[in-house]
């Protein structure tokens, strides 16, 4: 005979919700239950650390109500326990922000004891409880949640930012892994206003020492562009990163573990920032065209020459016929001539330097 529990809705869904955005995922809490319990159910265990399950026909995650106490250092320094006597208020105690604390019973009923609706409502970003402090990850989600919901309005809690200096100061950042760091990272590059999350993390000391390499300058360019809606999180990661030297760049990039597809942009894009002294000449473009692998890799061009425009209020025509111009000529006629080798490279790069000399005479330099 299976004991009564019961299943919450928790978490994400139920605070953007009550914000009117689309739920994409939902997370459970169950109280009252064991984990054999959900076992003889069909949910299946995936939670190492913790007793999360996979509903049998959903998928969705269900976590058995627990509470956490710290131990030792980093994330894996947890105890935690789940007995079944956990209630829902002990497990919502345990969470980050106020507006992430809110329950839905299985009748609709809200279920808030920390006053997140009220939160929600005066659009803050509010710590739960001292427990905020036994994860240094939350610096990161809170800087995330402002920069997702700056044009709701919301701030952070003046006690939250203290909360969030202390942890800097604590050293416990060091703890976190390059994976998790990561993962926040992408999730702020794919709002429209990265640039908060980068400002709260400096408000809190937490930028120097989680990004030490990157050379955070805010204007009013930069703003603007980041805030684009159809623009990619990478696109963002170049734009914000155009102050970085490219050397420093490359060490981060390294440390991160960034994916090479925002790797690669922000690169080029410095690269292209730090050079920009130079005056070009068709051969310089040529070689620029090359280098950036105009030809071969076309969308990635485009990604390149969009984050460019933008950030040197330059029109993105001009970069386009600069492609086109050497798109058109091919190895064909040379190789036909009996052309091969390095001569025919030679003879490639004479005839696109010398058709990008056409088209840059009206245009760029
Ligand atoms: N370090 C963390 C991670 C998560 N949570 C809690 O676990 C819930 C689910 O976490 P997650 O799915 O990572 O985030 P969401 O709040 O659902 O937000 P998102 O929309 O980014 O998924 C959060 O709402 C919060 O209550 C927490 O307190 N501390």
């Amino acid at each position: 005979m299976i004991a009564k529990y019961q299943v919450y809705l928790v978490g994400g869904a139920v605070r953007d919700a009550l914000l009117a955005l689309p739920v994409i995922d939902h997370d459970w809490v169950v109280t009252g239950a064991t984990p054999e319990q959900l076992e003889q159910q069909g949910y299946q265990q995936v939670g190492k650390q913790f007793p999360v399950f996979l509903h049998p026909k959903s998928k969705e995650e269900y976590a058995l109500a627990r509470k956490e106490k710290k131990q030792g250092q980093g994330y894996t320094g947890f105890i935690c326990d789940f007995s079944p006597d956990i209630s829902l208020e002990e497990d919502l105690e345990r969470r980050d922000l106020t507006i992430n604390a809110i329950a839905q019973d299985k009748d609709g009923a809200l279920i808030d004891p920390f006053h997140g609706q009220q939160d929600l409502r005066d659009r803050v970003l509010r710590h739960v409880s001292d427990a905020f402090i036994e994860d240094p990850l939350r610096i990161l989600r809170v800087a995330r949640f402002a920069a997702r919901f700056h044009h709701f309005g919301f701030t952070i809690a003046p006690e939250t930012i203290r909360l969030m200096q202390t942890i800097s100061t604590s050293g416990e950042l060091s703890s976190l892994s390059a994976e998790r760091v990561w993962k926040e990272l992408e999730k702020a590059l794919n709002t429209q206003h990265a640039n908060i999350f980068c400002s709260v993390l400096k408000e809190v000391n937490a930028l120097d020492k989680l990004f030490p390499e990157l050379v955070w300058e805010e204007d009013l360019n930069l703003i603007e562009s980041l805030s684009q809606k159809n623009i990619t999180p990478a696109q963002r990661w170049a734009m914000l990163c155009k102050n970085t030297p490219l050397a420093q760049l490359t060490r981060l990039h390294e440390r991160i573990r960034c994916p090479n597809q925002f790797k690669i942009l922000a690169e080029q894009t410095r690269s292209f920032i730090e050079n920009q002294h130079i005056p070009m000449d068709s051969i310089a473009w040529e070689s620029w065209l090359v280098c950036v692998n105009a030809i071969k890799k076309p969308q990635p061009y485009v990604l390149l020459i969009e984050v460019l425009s933008h950030l040197t209020n330059s029109d993105i025509h001009d970069w386009q016929s600069l492609r086109n111009t050497i798109a058109t000529i091919n190895a064909a006629p040379f190789i036909k001539q009996g052309l091969s080798g390095a001569e025919l490279g030679q003879a490639l790069k004479k005839a696109r330097t010398e058709a990008l000399d056409k088209t840059l005479s009206p245009l760029i330099n």
